[in-house]
This record gives structure tokens, sequence and C-alpha cells, in this order.
């Protein structure tokens, strides 16, 4: 078969510059070990997220100079609410300034004290907000999304029969929603398969529970499900995107990474009392309800970038570049999450560095390391990210303890893929030298972003 390249040419680029081994020892002491820390400048190849990093288009750049700046009733709204509409298929839309700005308004309107929160499996902000508003967030995702070496098409599944657990032990009118994440990023960007949507939805409708998407990788959602769940493989991306949504009473989105945008979001609902009620609340929080948060340019942008998103070419080259440096690793018998997810790589800190305790902060000490080595930046997501538990004050402990790489969409070549995969590979071979952290600095809350280490 013919080998194929990325679906545009570069018009654009940033010149990138890499540290020295002691100046990237300095910079990451300065840091207290967290690659949060760090100063975009100290980054070589930057993997820390896809939130906000991603190219736009010369389409989306243009557009910017079309933004209307209006206070109320900008133009420039028009068209991002036209584009949610037609994409996504919902009939009311709330613009908000990115993803946490909706799960706010979400979560204050529809979540009360005492009330739980089923999802297929926590993320930061999503759980925060929810708990901020006296929830309590129930993991039901398929035990097998927690174990990071099984093989899944659709690892990032609901298992109905704890969903009707949790129904049956706390009643209905004690759960406001379901959040459904398609994909869910804290399992390793595990897409949710059609039928699981729909048989949420069914179970959902039975009982009169609204089901609310976490839609933020949503089309990396759909590319899966046309490459692997029967019945879809001739079917484009934006109509399987379309279906997706229609088992769904709402979603929250953060433009920052299938919007292609660098900021932007919002709040989608089918119900009108629902919407009402968002009007009145998002001038509280984002602003009015034709800008929420957002410059008219950005709105452009995120309507342009909402219709590109869902071109087959693209997303089909996005998913691949991952899987290219996912396959690498695999190669090299690298231990990551499997299967290789929609929008990174998560290194399985546990397998990769079995001499440490979770309380040395195996993923931290190993995200050090690899900036240490060649500049790269990746993210913790183990335990550090998973906080504290809010009843006993102990740290969560989660089962995965892992260190994201996290690609950009449009922005690197396979050859950065290549200078990591290098980079990962020549760790490995020396990873019994990496020792463990001590936290120095705690935040009280979402720790991970401003937290500070030091080796043990
Ligand atoms: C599935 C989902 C997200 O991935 C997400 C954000 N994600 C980020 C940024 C980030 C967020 C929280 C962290 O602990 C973190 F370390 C990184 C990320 O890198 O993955 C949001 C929130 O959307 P906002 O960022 O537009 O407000 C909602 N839902």
């Amino acid at each position: 078969e013919r080998r194929t390249a990325e679906p545009y040419k570069i018009k654009t680029v940033e010149p990138l510059a890499m540290l020295d081994e002691n100046e990237r020892k300095e910079a990451l002491e300065k840091a207290g070990y967290n690659t949060f820390l760090l100063n975009s400048q100290d980054v070589y190849i930057d993997l820390l997220t896809d939130s906000g990093t991603n190219a736009m288009s010369d389409k989306q750049w243009s557009a910017l100079m079309m933004g209307d700046e209006a206070y109320a009733g900008s133009k420039s709204w028009y068209k991002l609410e036209e584009a949610v509409r037609e994409i996504y298929g919902y009939k009311y839309v709330l613009p908000t300034h990115q993803g946490r700005g909706a799960e706010n308004l979400l979560s204050q309107m529809k979540v009360n004290p005492g009330d739980y929160v089923p999802g297929n499996m926590y993320f930061t902000t999503t759980r925060a907000h929810q708990e901020m508003n006296g929830g309590t967030f129930v993991d039901v995702i398929i035990d097998e999304a927690h174990d990071s070496q099984v093989e899944l098409d659709f690892k990032g599944n609901v298992d109905l029969d704890k969903l009707k657990r949790l129904i049956d032990e706390v009643g209905a009118d004690k759960i406001p929603y379901v959040c459904l994440a398609v994909t869910v990023n804290m399992a390793g960007g595990q897409p949710v398969s059609m039928k699981n949507m729909r048989d949420v939805y069914e179970l959902c409708q039975q009982h009169g529970i609204d089901v609310m998407y976490d839609a933020t990788r949503c089309v990396e959602n759909a590319y899966f499900i046309q490459e692997r769940e029967a019945g879809y493989a001739d079917v484009p991306v934006k109509k399987i995107l379309k279906e997706m949504f229609s088992y769904s009473d709402g979603c929250t989105m953060s433009g920052k990474k299938d919007c292609l945008v660098n900021i932007g979001g919002f709040l989608a609902m089918n119900d009108e009392d629902l919407y009402t009620r968002s009007r009145e609340l998002v001038v509280v929080y984002e602003g009015m309800p034709t800008y929420g948060g957002m410059a008219g340019r950005d709105m452009e942008a995120m309507a342009q970038g909402i219709y590109e998103s869902v071109d087959d070419n693209y997303i089909k080259h996005r998913i691949h570049q991952v899987r290219y440096l996912g396959d690498q690793l695999i190669e090299a018998g690298i231990p990551i999450v499997r299967p290789v997810g929609g929008h990174a790589i998560f290194l399985d800190a546990r397998e990769f560095l079995p001499h440490l305790e979770q309380e040395q902060f195996a993923s931290q000490a190993l995200a050090a390391a690899l900036y240490l080595d060649s500049g790269v930046r990746s993210m913790e997501r183990g335990i550090v990210s998973a906080g504290r538990n809010k009843e006993t004050g102990e740290h969560n402990r989660p089962k995965l303890e892992m260190v994201r790489l996290t690609i950009p969409r449009r922005v690197y070549t396979d050859n950065h893929m290549d200078v990591v995969a290098d980079s990962v590979i020549s760790l490995y071979e020396k990873r019994d030298q990496i020792q463990g952290l001590k936290m120095d600095y705690e935040p009280p809350t979402l720790r991970f972003f401003n937290a500070r280490f030091s080796p043990l």
C-alpha cells in the first residue's frame, strides 16, 4: 500500500531551540521537578497537552480578521452557533471561555449537595466542579479501563451494571446527569462505542436521567468507531459524530482540543428550560450569551475549526501520528497504556519504574527524567493528579500511574515523534537510575498544577 503524508503543508514555522543538559537541569530545579512549571522557551518538544496547543489553518487565521467584536449580538457568535448546530446537532448553545467554563455552569445548575454524578472515569476539572457543588463523582467505567495492558476496542465504555446498581442504590432523583466522556482522557484517550452510547441513553431515559457528554475529543472517538465498530467503516466521521450526539441531552466542550483553537468552549443542550437558566448564569461567569468569554475573532476561528475537525483526511492523519509513536514504543518493549488512544501515549510508570513506590511519585519522576534527557515535556497523570480523597484526606491512589505524551494536532512531524521515541527508549535502558521524588509544596486543590518536588 502506498505511504501517505500530512494532508497539509506548512506555511508558518516557530523555530525550536534545545537547551543543553546543564541548562535543562537548572530549568527543572527552578520548576520544582514539575513540568507544569517549566517555561515554554526551555522546552524542545512540548507534549504537555493537546489543549490549546494545536495549529490553526490559513482559513482560521484569516477568519480572525472577520471577528465581530460587538458586545452584544456579535455576527461571529451566530457563525459559531450555526457550526455547533450543524455538526453536533443540539438545539441550544452557549459560549464559554473554555471547557471548565461550561463545567462550572452545568454543575452549578444541575448538581445539588448529596447528588451523585456517574461518569466513565474521573477528569480533574470535571470532578472538581461536581464536588464544589456538593456532588460525588462515581466511576462507572468498565473495570478493564483501569488496567493498562488490557487491549479492548472501546475501553472507555460504561459498565451498565455499575450504572444500574447506582440508580437502584441512590435513586434516579439523586443523579442529576450521567457525564459520558468521549474519549476518556484519564484511561489513555480511550473511546466509547456507539452501541454503549445508545445503551446508556436508553437506560437513562427509562429513569428520566440526562446524559451529558464531555465532548472534548469527540471527533477522535468518532474515528475509532469508523475504524473498529461494525457497520461504520464506510461512514464519514461527520455522520458518525451526528449519530453519537443523538444519544445525549447536551454536552460540555473544551474547544481547545478537537475544535482546533487556542481558547474557547461551549455548553450545548436540547432542553429549553436548562437553556434559559444557562443564559442567566453565563452572564455572571463568562459574559453575554453572544460571546461567553471569547473575543469575536476566537469565535470565528472556532466555527471554522469545527468544520475542519470533521474532515476525514485530517482526523485519520491525527490518529495515525499518535499511533506511529505508540507503535515504536511497543516495538521497543516500553510499557504503555494499550491500546494506543486518540490524543496521547501514556507511559505506564508502574511498569517502567517498578522500584518506586506510588508515594515516591514515579510518574512525576519519569516526566522530569524525560525532560532532562531530551527537553521533551510530558504530563504526570498518576497519584499527584488524582489528588486527595475529600473525606479521608488520604492520597487517591489510581491503578493507572502514567506519564502522558500528548500530541498537539497539526504541529509536529513524524521526525519529532522519532526523537521522542529515541528519548523514551534510552530512558528505559537506564530506568533503574531514575530516583523517586518527595513533594515539598502541596497546593490545596488541583495540586498537580503548582506542586513542587525534589529528589528523594
Ligand atoms: C476530557 C476533558 C479535558 O481533557 C479537559 C482539559 N484537558 C486538558 C487541560 C487540563 C485540564 C485539567 C488538568 O488536570 C490538566 F492537567 C490539564 C488536558 O491537558 O487534557 C477539560 C477541561 O477543559 P478546559 O481545559 O478547556 O477547561 C474537560 N474535559
